[in-house]
């Protein structure tokens, strides 16, 4: 597309902002089946970091859904631009010295990767927040699953819409073993680990 924008330089960099706020930011990527566990797991890790004074923010369907992606329904091309919209959307975030945590679905593993590729190396870590269809359907949090079973609503991910298991995600979560607490500490652990925190 031409363009007649000129880009400015920032006289503050992402790493004044890290500096400033004396950690690491950059992505954390959850994404699984519905019921799976991505917000329970997202907020308790938010918490913990606002806790710590970490700048942290975080993306879900409550802030995203309803404003920015209003336009958008459960196509594959309306998931793609959702997740792509979201995905620069989390990188502003993260330029400017946060934290982010996303807790979308995101089923396509080409989009997931979309998202790795537009922030710096290192900044996005893809969290497969897994959980067997089976007993997502137990949880069945909103009753969505019990609706996609009767056909009352159509293309619904691990039913009749597909979810692409992440290839190399890092970490997964395996929460039909581990308590939501355990599976946030995973996280926080892997923060520690990584040196963002
Ligand atoms: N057809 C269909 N398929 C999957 N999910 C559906 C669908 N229709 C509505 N919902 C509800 O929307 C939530 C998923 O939205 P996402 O933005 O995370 O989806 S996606 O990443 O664009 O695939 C999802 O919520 P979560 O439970 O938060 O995952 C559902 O509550
Ligand atoms: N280990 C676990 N991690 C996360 N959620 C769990 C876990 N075990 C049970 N749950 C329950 O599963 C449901 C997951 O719902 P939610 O977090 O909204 O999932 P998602 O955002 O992936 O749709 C919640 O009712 C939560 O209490």
């Amino acid at each position: 597309m031409e363009s007649n924008i000129v880009w400015h330089n920032a006289s503050v960099l992402t790493e004044d902002y890290r500096t400033k706020n004396g950690h690491h930011s950059g992505v954390i990527w959850l994404t699984g089946l519905s019921g799976s566990g991505k917000s329970s797991i997202a907020n308790l890790v938010n918490k913990h970091l606002y806790e710590k004074k970490v700048n942290s923010y975080l993306l879900d369907g409550d802030n995203v859904r309803h404003g920015l992606n209003a336009d958008l329904g459960f196509k594959a091309e309306d998931r793609k631009e959702n997740i792509r919209r979201i995905g620069e959307v989390a990188k502003l975030f993260a330029e400017s010295g946060t934290i982010v945590l996303t807790a979308f679905i995101s089923p396509y593993q080409e989009d997931r990767n979309q998202v790795r590729n537009i922030l710096e190396q290192g900044d996005f870590l893809e969290v497969h927040v897994d959980c067997p269809l089976s007993e997502c359907e137990v949880r069945d949090p909103k009753g969505l699953y019990e609706k996609a079973r009767s056909g009352e609503i159509k293309g619904f991910t691990g039913i009749d819409s597909p979810y692409e298991v992440p290839e190399s995600p890092e970490i997964v979560l395996r929460t039909h073993e581990f308590s939501e607490e355990d599976c946030a500490a995973q996280l926080i652990s892997l923060l520690e680990n990584k040196g963002w925190i």
